[in-house]
């Protein structure tokens, strides 16, 4: 089999007046935050799934099932950590992650340093895998409205121990 893959997630999740905001495991200072089953860290979601896909192991929600008490108001980073767990177990390592996320406020450029550590370091990436992009949408759509949050991810794997120039 090719030792590399490629696996595109997406996730959107309601925004809600009050609740806590957790994007890419970062807690962000907002009045709103997402609504879900879990924490709803839709970053770490569509991570989640980019992951699974380029593996074959499905989706999030397959692993994962919102409904079961076991991961109701679950932090995303176990979810994500227990994710490479099994792609390990199927010999694929991370290589890279590239994500957008669509949000029309607040600003979080402030937060992107912080968000790309910490997912390098969930995912055991080396310094410089993980890339984090923001954008709002003008004003457009649901995410323009402020009534939600959508992430993008696309992640590279690899099997471990194969070779990075000889494919
Ligand atoms: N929630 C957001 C959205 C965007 N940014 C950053 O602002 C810049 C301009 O984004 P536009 O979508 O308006 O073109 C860009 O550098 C984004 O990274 C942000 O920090 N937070
Ligand atoms: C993470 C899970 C499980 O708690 O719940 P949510 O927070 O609702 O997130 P979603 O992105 O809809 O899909 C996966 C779910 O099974």
């Amino acid at each position: 089999m090719f030792p590399y893959r490629i696996g595109m997630g997406y996730d959107v999740h309601q925004l809600a007046d009050g609740l806590p905001f957790v994007l890419g495991g970062v807690r962000i200072d907002h009045s709103r935050g997402a609504v879900g089953h879990s924490d709803a860290d839709v970053l770490l979601h569509a991570i989640c799934d980019a992951l699974l896909g380029a593996a074959g192991l499905r989706d999030i929600g397959y692993h994962f099932p919102d409904s079961s008490d076991e991961y109701k108001g679950i932090d995303s980073r176990i979810l994500l950590k227990h994710t490479i767990r099994l792609l390990s177990e199927n010999e694929w390592q991370t290589g890279n992650i590239d994500c957008t996320i669509a949000l029309q406020r607040p600003k979080i450029a402030g937060y992107i340093q912080k968000m790309q550590e910490e997912i390098e370091t969930l995912t055991g990436s080396g310094p410089g895998s993980v890339s984090v992009k923001a954008t709002t949408t003008e004003h457009l759509g649901f995410t323009g409205r402020e009534e939600g949050v959508a992430a993008w991810a696309v992640a590279l794997i690899y099997k471990s121990g194969s070779d990075h120039f000889n494919h």
